[in-house]
């Protein structure tokens, strides 16, 4: 399923912080957006999955118009793994993924074997077999990341938008996220921080920097040493690693610079 958002502007007490950005991520593409801490991807990404109000532009997600349609319909086919996933109330990590099957139920719909099933396998996928009883609240950051992704997991998206879904994990876990995400074969809208892990992941990027997408490609395209000195301000060197074949990224130190 595409996404294909147009001339999206967000305006946050009352200054745009998304200017004018469109973005298409074909069927089962993996697309990352990367760009320096506050440059607009969370904004972005929270008006794609309707938690904020574009002022103008368009987002449609396959025949489905995100903008206006209700919440509801969108998370039929939208499963979404955000930034900051602390909770006022306690849940069982059950209940927490079962809340996955919530789209696709009926009004006062109780949960089916089949349900229980689904849950289950999401969480062996993410290593968390065993923890159904446990509270979320008493989770460590990456057990709870994990968790929400295996609510996404068990909601059997078409799409999935994803706010640096690695924050708190560690290595492991990071690449065990990225492939459990690829291996969903579905289209992906991901806002990633690590570069090496976007460039071996993505099949494209979207740069952002001040609310606006300033280059886009495939990684190979887009992460030249020029573009990241020019976004992030810092000096680099690109080169092919010799042993995984995959881009890398040297970035030297201030103290080599001078
Ligand atoms: N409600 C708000 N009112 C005013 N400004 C806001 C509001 N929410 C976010 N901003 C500002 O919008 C800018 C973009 O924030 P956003 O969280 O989208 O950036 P980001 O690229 O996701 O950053 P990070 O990489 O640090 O997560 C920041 O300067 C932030 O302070």
């Amino acid at each position: 399923m595409d996404l294909q958002a147009n001339n999206m502007i967000v305006t946050l007490s009352n200054t745009d912080i998304v200017k004018d950005i469109s973005i298409k991520v074909k069927d089962k593409q993996f697309v990352g957006l990367i760009g320096p801490n506050g440059c607009g991807k969370s904004t972005l990404l929270k008006s794609i999955y309707k938690v904020i109000k574009p002022r103008q532009g368009s987002i449609y997600l396959g025949d489905l118009d995100v903008v206006k349609s209700d919440p509801k319909s969108v998370s039929r086919i939208m499963g979404v793994v955000g930034q900051f996933n602390d909770l006022s109330f306690d849940f069982t990590v059950q209940e927490m993924v079962l809340m996955g099957r919530t789209p696709h139920k009926k009004f006062m719909e109780g949960d089916s074997e089949e349900d229980y099933k689904i849950v289950s396998a999401a969480l062996k996928q993410v290593s968390l077999s065993g923890y159904e009883n446990r509270s979320y609240l008493t989770l460590s950051g990456g057990e709870k990341q994990r968790v929400i992704l295996a609510r996404a997991l068990a909601q059997q998206p078409s799409f999935l938008v994803m706010d640096e879904p690695t924050n708190h994990l560690d290595i492991k876990y990071q690449l065990q996220i990225l492939s459990i995400v690829k291996q969903m074969n579905v289209g992906t809208l991901a806002a990633l921080h690590d570069l090496e892990l976007a460039a071996e992941y993505c099949d494209y990027l979207y740069v952002m920097k001040q609310g606006k997408v300033i280059s886009h490609g495939t990684p190979t395209e887009v992460l030249t040493s020029q573009l990241i000195g020019e976004v992030y301000d810092v000096e680099c060197e690109i080169y092919t690693n010799p042993i995984t074949g995959e881009l890398s990224i040297a970035y030297l130190p201030v103290s080599m610079l001078r």
